[in-house]
């Protein structure tokens, strides 16, 4: 017997991110090749936004996916988000030039805080939701904390372009195939701050580290490296990365919804305490996944360096969030 429909709703459905997920949502990859989808789109009440989501949704149309059970275009958050089981949040306003970060802070804030509203009011109440428009943590954040009356575990962050891009690095460094590296991670914020770790990555049995065995590296080439990636994109493409983030927004939402096989992956989560993050900030962990949930991988050892790391990532986070106090 097929399996019931599930709603999903993308907002900034009409930017380059959504052209590059929304026809792999519809196409299976992200739910699973037996699971039929309703896209829930918002964009913006504007005319030129408007024109061009129906022009995706043509798009979509022609691809005749077996999978997509319907479609709809919405221009507020309060029709878009109706019955949602999923949410992907990628409109949001970016950095313009001369732009301060909490002018950024503070619209991208208005944004979310009525986006969370929303979604508090009509979701599913186990509406499993990504926020991938940037600052990603805080975004996620002011949504959670908009959103009361749903559990704040259903509030996530995108970290997993930025665990891509580490294992792709650390795939070159090593030689040994990406797909073969498993425990990696990334802490902290989805900024040039975050923490790749590959302290307790393997490969074939075999310890990442002891492979590389070059702190040099880590901290000159790798951080920096995967930390200014973003910008490195923007920089050759005169656009910011699309493909990869929408690549990294499905492979996280299918762990989430699919389970990693015991897997580590890497998620933007609301902290319970781990690792001495105050409880609530929205934190890059290393997670497990399983029937629809996911558990912060515990205990692991954190040396001087990476304890460094971490604070300084932090303080970047507890730094937003002063900017947004007033919101939530
Ligand atoms: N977390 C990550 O790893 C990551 C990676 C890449 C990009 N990003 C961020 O993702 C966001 C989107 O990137 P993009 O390249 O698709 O940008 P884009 O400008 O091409 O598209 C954004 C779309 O969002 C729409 N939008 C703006 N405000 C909205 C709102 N309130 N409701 C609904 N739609 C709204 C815009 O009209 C636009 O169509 C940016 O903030 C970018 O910085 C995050
Ligand atoms: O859009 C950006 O500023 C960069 C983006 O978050 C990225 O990591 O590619």
């Amino acid at each position: 017997m097929s399996k019931k429909p599930v709603r999903v709703a993308v907002t900034g459905a009409a930017g380059q991110i959504g052209y590059a997920l929304l026809f792999r949502i519809a196409s299976g990859e992200m739910l699973g090749k037996d699971q039929p989808v309703i896209l829930q789109l918002l964009e913006i009440p504007d005319e030129k936004a408007q024109k061009a989501l129906k022009g995706v949704m043509m798009e979509l149309e022609d691809c005749a996916f077996p999978l997509l059970a319907g479609m709809e275009a919405h221009s507020d958050p309060m029709t878009a988000f109706k019955d949602t089981d999923y949410a992907l949040l990628v409109g949001s306003r970016p950095r313009g030039p001369g732009m301060e970060r909490a002018e950024l802070l503070s619209i991208n804030g208005a944004i979310f805080t009525a986006q969370g509203k929303a979604l508090d009011k009509v979701a599913s109440r186990n509406v499993k939701v990504l926020v991938v428009g940037n600052p990603a943590n805080t975004n996620a954040y002011i949504a959670m904390k908009s959103a009361p009356g749903l559990p704040r575990e259903n509030f996530t962050a995108m970290l997993r372009l930025d665990h891509n891009r580490a294992l792709s690095q650390v795939a070159a460094k090593t030689g040994v195939k990406v797909g073969d590296i498993e425990k990696l991670t990334v802490w902290g914020n989805h900024s040039p701050t975050m923490y790749a770790d590959y302290r307790f990555a393997t490969a074939n049995g075999k310890a990442i580290k002891d492979m590389i065995n070059d702190q040099e590296w880590n901290a000159n080439v790798f951080l920096p490296t995967v930390g200014k990636r973003g910008a490195a994109i923007i920089e050759a493409r005169g656009l910011s990365s699309a493909a990869s983030a929408a690549n990294a927004a499905i492979d996280h939402m299918r762990d989430w919804a699919l389970g990693s096989s015991g897997k580590w992956v890497t998620m933007g989560v609301p902290s319970n305490g781990e690792y001495g993050i105050p409880k609530d900030t929205m934190f890059g962990f290393p997670v497990t996944t399983e029937n629809g949930k996911y558990t912060i991988v515990k205990d692991l050892p954190i040396d001087a360096f990476s304890q460094e790391r971490i604070n300084k990532t932090l303080q970047e986070l507890k730094d937003e969030q002063a900017g947004v106090a007033h919101l939530v």
